[in-house]
């Protein structure tokens, strides 16, 4: 038995991410929440012949409570997307709030959930969620993941592209570390599954990391003010969530990039740390799932010069990004 919520389901994400998850047969209830339309939606999901139950709340009478009670998992699409020009960053004064005020409620009704967060700027989303939940007292660094699985998506897109081959997409993995804006974004490309064509020059490879790191603004400008990424982000929290599942199932060896807290639990976390040569309190790195959610943070590899330019590059953004978190709950009164 699986109950997945989605918190921001009558969205541009949440919409097909919820369908995505009605159609996952692992999952045996949805709860959807939003603040406009999730009844609409829950009545619209229900009517497909999949297993799991949808039941869809508002905020009055407690919507948030209900919607989250038993929950399993719960992923996170809601708040504002970016207009061409905005950075994320340029979210977090109205994304910041909204997040809060959902990881209080979950941290009140469903502090066992493993908690997937969307909405943007992630680099300061997922602190958030961890203050609140060290405020309650419900803070486990294992289960909080920062969802930053559509980098990888489009790493292997993009270089199926550059191959010449999109049917080779989906067998192609390539690591993305770091964050989830801008340079923070490091694709390990040396690492690829699949090699790059031989003679792949520097400029090439430079003109591919710049655009796997910033493909969010490729699909904003061509939106054109409706928008940023949406059905890419929910076919990819829709496979992370699906991975995530499928590891407290029981099944072993399923390793993912995700955002996680670097402490002395889960294992890695301080070993990355003196691989990056930072103290960071967060970081995007492959981590293997378990069934209490993440088992170890892997090492990043064998990384190039190139690589570790750009991860010496992330480093300051991310340091500001997850500060910037940190500080507006200890300036929020909960
Ligand atoms: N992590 C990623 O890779 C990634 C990718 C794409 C988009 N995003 C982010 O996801 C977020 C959502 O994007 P979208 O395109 O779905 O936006 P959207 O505006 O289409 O949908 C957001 C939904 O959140 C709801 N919402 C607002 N406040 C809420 C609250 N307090 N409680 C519950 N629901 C609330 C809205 O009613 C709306 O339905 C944005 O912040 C965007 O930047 C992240
Ligand atoms: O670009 C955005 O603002 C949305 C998302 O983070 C993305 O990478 O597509």
């Amino acid at each position: 038995m699986v109950k997945a919520v989605v918190l921001g389901a009558a969205g541009g994400i949440g919409q097909p991410l919820s369908l995505l998850l009605k159609a996952n047969p692992a999952v045996t209830e949805l709860g959807l929440y939003d603040i406009v339309n999730t009844p609409g939606v829950a009545a619209d999901l229900s009517h497909i012949s999949t297993p799991a139950k949808v039941v869809g709340y508002l905020p009055p009478d407690d919507g948030l409570a209900k919607t989250l009670k038993g929950a399993d998992i719960v992923v996170i699409p809601a708040g504002v997307p970016r207009k061409p020009g905005m950075t994320r960053d340029d979210l977090f004064k109205i994304n910041a709030g909204i997040v809060r005020d959902l990881a209080t409620g979950i941290a009140k009704a469903a502090p066992k959930a493993f908690v997937l967060v969307i909405s943007n700027p992630v680099n300061s989303t997922v602190p958030i969620v961890a203050e609140v939940f060290k405020q309650h007292g419900v803070f486990d660094p294992k289960r909080l993941f920062g969802v930053t699985t559509l980098d990888v998506v489009r790493a292997s897109t993009f270089v199926a592209e550059v191959i010449g081959d999109l049917g080779k997409a989906p067998s192609i993995t390539v690591p993305v570390v770091g964050g989830h804006s801008g340079i923070t974004i490091v694709p390990l490309l040396s690492q690829s599954s699949t090699p790059l064509p031989s003679g792949f020059a520097q400029a090439e490879l430079e003109k591919l990391t710049n655009r796997i790191q910033y493909g969010g603004d490729e699909v904003v400008k061509a939106k054109d003010g409706a928008g940023s990424a949406t059905l890419s982000m929910a076919y990819a929290g829709a496979e992370f969530a699906q991975k995530v599942i499928r590891a407290i199932k029981g099944e072993k060896g399923i390793v993912a990039p995700t955002f996680v807290h670097l402490s002395s639990e889960p294992a890695g976390g301080a070993a990355l740390k003196k691989e990056i040569g930072k103290d960071l309190e967060y970081f995007s790195a492959p981590v293997e799932l378990g069934p209490d959610g993440v088992a170890s943070i892997k090492s990043l590899a064998k990384l190039t010069d190139y690589e570790k330019g750009l991860i010496d590059a992330a480093i300051p953004e991310l340091a500001t990004n997850i500060e910037k978190g940190v500080s507006f709950i200890s300036a929020s009164k909960l």
